[in-house]
This record gives C-alpha cells, sequence and structure tokens, in this order.
C-alpha cells in the first residue's frame, strides 16, 4: 500500500539557526539534531554555543558554531562561508530576537536601531545569503520566528511589534520571489512561551491570568510544541507550503471576544 506519512527526517540536511542556544532557539537546535541534521548554530555567548556544541555531538550530530552578533551578520556569514563555501544550506531558522519594552513616546533611537537591526534587519539579509545556496540546490527552507504581535495588537512595544509584522510580510514577497527555485519561505508566530525572554513577565501572576484570559487553551505553551511546527516547516511534510504564517498561540490569534 502506498504511504502517505511524510518524513520529518533531516538526516543529510545543513540546518542554520540564529539565537540557538537558549529557549525557543535551543529547543529548535535540538530537535533538528534528533531529526538527523548537521547544525549551524549562532549567538553571541561563545561558552553558551560551546556547550550546546559538546551536548550535541556527544549524541553524533555534527556542529559548527559561529559567536557573533546578528546585527553585525556579515561578519557572521563570512565565518559561515568560510566553512560552507561549496556547500549548500538547506533550512535557515531566522529565531534570534530581542525585545525593549517600553510605551511608543518613550522609545529612544538607539533602542529602535537595535530591535530593527536584530529582529528584521539580520533576518532579511541572512535570508538573501541562505537563498543565494539554496538556489544552486534548487531546494530550501526558511523560516521567520515572528510572534503574534505580528499580527494583533499587544502591550509589549510598538518597535517590536513592527519587526515581527515586517518579518510576516517578509516571508510573504520573499516565498513569492523565489518560489521558482524552490525555496520555501514561511514564518511562526508563537504566542507566550517560557524562555529568558519572556522570564520576568511569566513571573508575574497578573500578567500571567490576563495572558490565560486571552487564551483558548488556558495555559502557556510548552517548548516541545514550538519545536514540532519548526521541524513541519523544515521537512518535506510542508513542501507545497510557502508564505504562510503558523500562529502557534493556543487560540489567541482567533480570540474577538
Ligand atoms: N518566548 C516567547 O514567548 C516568544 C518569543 N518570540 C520570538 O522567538 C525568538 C526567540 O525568543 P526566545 O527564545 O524567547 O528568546 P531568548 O532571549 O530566550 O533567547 C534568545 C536567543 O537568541 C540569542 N540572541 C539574542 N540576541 C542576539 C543577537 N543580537 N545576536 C545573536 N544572537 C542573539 C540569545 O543568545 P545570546 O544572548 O548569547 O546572544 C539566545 O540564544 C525571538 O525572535 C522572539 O521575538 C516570539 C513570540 C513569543
Ligand atoms: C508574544 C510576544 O512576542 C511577547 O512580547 C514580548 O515582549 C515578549 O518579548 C514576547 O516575545
Amino acid at each position: 500500500m502506498e504511504s502517505y506519512l511524510p518524513s520529518f527526517d533531516l538526516k543529510g540536511k545543513v540546518a542554520a539557526i540564529t539565537g540557538a542556544t537558549k529557549g525557543i532557539g535551543r529547543a529548535i537546535s535540538i530537535a533538528y539534531a534528533e531529526a538527523g541534521a548537521e547544525l549551524i548554530l549562532v549567538s553571541r555567548t561563545e561558552s553558551d554555543l560551546e556547550s550546546l556544541k559538546e551536548e550535541l555531538e556527544a549524541r553524533g550530530t555534527k556542529v559548527f558554531t559561529v559567536a557573533g552578533d546578528v546585527q553585525k551578520y556579515e561578519e557572521i556569514i563570512g565565518k559561515i562561508e568560510e566553512q560552507y563555501k561549496d556547500k549548500t544550506i538547506d533550512v535557515w531558522v531566522n529565531n534570534a530576537g530581542m525585545n525593549i519594552r517600553s510605551e511608543a513616546e518613550k522609545v529612544t533611537e538607539e533602542e529602535w536601531n537595535q530591535i530593527v537591526q536584530t529582529n528584521m534587519k539580520s533576518a532579511f539579509f541572512f535570508s538573501q545569503y541562505a537563498a543565494k545556496k539554496m538556489k544552486s540546490s534548487g531546494y530550501g527552507k526558511i523560516i521567520n520566528m515572528s510572534s503574534v504581535g505580528g499580527h494583533v495588537a499587544l502591550r509589549t512595544g510598538v518597535v517590536y511589534a513592527m519587526t515581527k509584522a515586517a518579518l510576516i510580510q517578509m516571508t510573504k514577497t520573499l516565498a513569492l520571489e523565489w518560489g521558482k527555485h524552490g525555496i520555501r519561505v514561511n514564518a511562526i508566530g508563537p504566542w507566550y512561551f517560557p524562555t529568558a525572554l519572556t522570564e520576568k513577565l511569566l513571573q508575574d501572576e497578573d500578567y500571567v491570568n490576563d495572558i490565560l484570559a486571552q487564551t483558548p487553551l488556558k495555559r502557556i505553551g510548552e517548548l516541545k510544541e514550538l519545536a514540532g511546527t519548526a521541524v513541519f516547516l523544515a521537512t518535506e511534510a510542508s513542501d507545497y507550503m510557502t508564505g504562510q504564517t503558523l500562529f502557534v498561540d493556543g487560540g489567541m490569534t482567533i480570540y474577538g471576544f
């Protein structure tokens, strides 16, 4: 009997993840390793990269690490190219992101630049680099980590929200331009997940109650549930999907009243 179960494995694939050493990026890195991928991991802290590399190599995963700030994406790309000059990269996850939560009238130009360069500018130029390599193989998966904040209004900062909305539109436009090269571009829009980025917010009981009031599933997400979506978007199971944003949000974005 023919099979209709797609393979969720990444054996023989090279996957790059930015923001790979904590929270969502770490969960995705481990899930991709479990699926058999060779990994390129990017974050700023060398010691975190080294310990994650050690853990993953102990389980048989080939890992290349680059310590760098994604705002200096050219330097990171240069280091990757030294190792992967004549090789393709099959999956690129633009996960690194940050937020400085403040009311609109208090936003400084320095804060604007840091949020925009980290969350949006780096994602575009990494996508540009990844696509150049994916075109040679005629296949690739670019996954952008957006947020529900890119789709509905949150109280956690307008600049962050703008960058996350931009990633959704960038996803659609790059999907349109690069579809003919077999490059799929999709995004993930998480609601709250327990990470360093959200730790302080999730320690505030009133804030958590506000989150749960807006969440049909009445709970905070588990990182495994987000990694699962990232595996789906990286494997053949999603090969006919491009330009889409999958909200992994406990139903938050459909909650009208
Ligand atoms: N957690 C959540 O509830 C949600 C998260 N998201 C998005 O998911 C993504 C990951 O968030 P989350 O896991 O929570 O964040 P964390 O702060 O927990 O982890 C961020 C990761 O990115 C790295 N990183 C941060 N800034 C930079 C930088 N400038 N250059 C390179 N690496 C960097 C960090 O390592 P290091 O500091 O060593 O560089 C770390 O590995 C972000 O884009 C965020 O906007 C979206 C919706 C909800
Ligand atoms: C769900 C949102 O993205 C949320 O907003 C924030 O400020 C946190 O940083 C989370 O990312």
